[in-house]
């Protein structure tokens, strides 16, 4: 266990039965209030990849995503639940461990053949890192890397994404 994995582990809180019973919810929020620990996880997602784009996924995903970017020297690209994106997008629908949604994406976000990270909180099911992959593609980059805070493994995400590397900081 590295320390950067034994600091996002100590500040990450689980509460039970949110936002629905049987769902165990992993809470960042004591992580992000930690300047220590959420500059080391989004140095750490910074200098993962060499990237022209780093998208993050609405919300918890944008909140890694934005300052991973400014310290790549990336840009950021929102991926958004529907019906928020002012222009042109593209979007798809998929189910989530406690429930479904709809993403979408500009569909003039990318130039062709960008390479791209993906980042978000959680991996859980893959449901939504599925359909985040599937946008990214589809708008014409190239997907690099999926990169997580945190995989439930139990949820088998991973096998949902085998088309993908995937990077978990944490697995739990
Ligand atoms: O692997 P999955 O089962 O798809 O679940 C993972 C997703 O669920 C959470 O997002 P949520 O839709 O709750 O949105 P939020 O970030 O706005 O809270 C989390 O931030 C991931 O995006
Ligand atoms: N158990 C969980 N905790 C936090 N975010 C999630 N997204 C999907 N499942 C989750």
């Amino acid at each position: 266990m590295t320390e950067l994995s034994n600091l996002i582990l100590d500040r990450i809180r689980d509460v039970p039965d949110y936002p629905k019973p049987g769902v165990l919810f992993k809470d960042i929020t004591p992580l992000l209030a930690d300047p220590v620990a959420f500059a080391a996880v989004t140095d750490e997602l910074a200098g993962m990849y060499e990237v022209d784009k780093i998208v993050g996924i609405e919300a918890r995903g944008f909140i890694l995503a934005a300052p991973a970017a400014l310290r790549a020297g990336a840009g950021f690209v929102p991926v958004r639940k529907k019906g928020k994106l002012p222009s042109e997008t593209l979007e798809e629908s998929y189910d989530l461990e406690y429930g479904s949604a709809v993403i979408e994406v500009h569909r003039d976000a990318f130039v062709p053949g960008e390479r791209v990270l993906i980042v978000d909180d959680v991996l859980a099911t893959g449901g939504t890192a599925r359909a985040a992959v599937e946008l990214v593609r589809r708008a014409g980059a190239d997907v690099v890397a999926l990169a997580v805070l945190m995989e439930l493994a139990f949820l088998k995400g991973r096998e949902r994404l085998t088309d993908v590397e995937v990077r978990s900081l944490v697995v739990v």
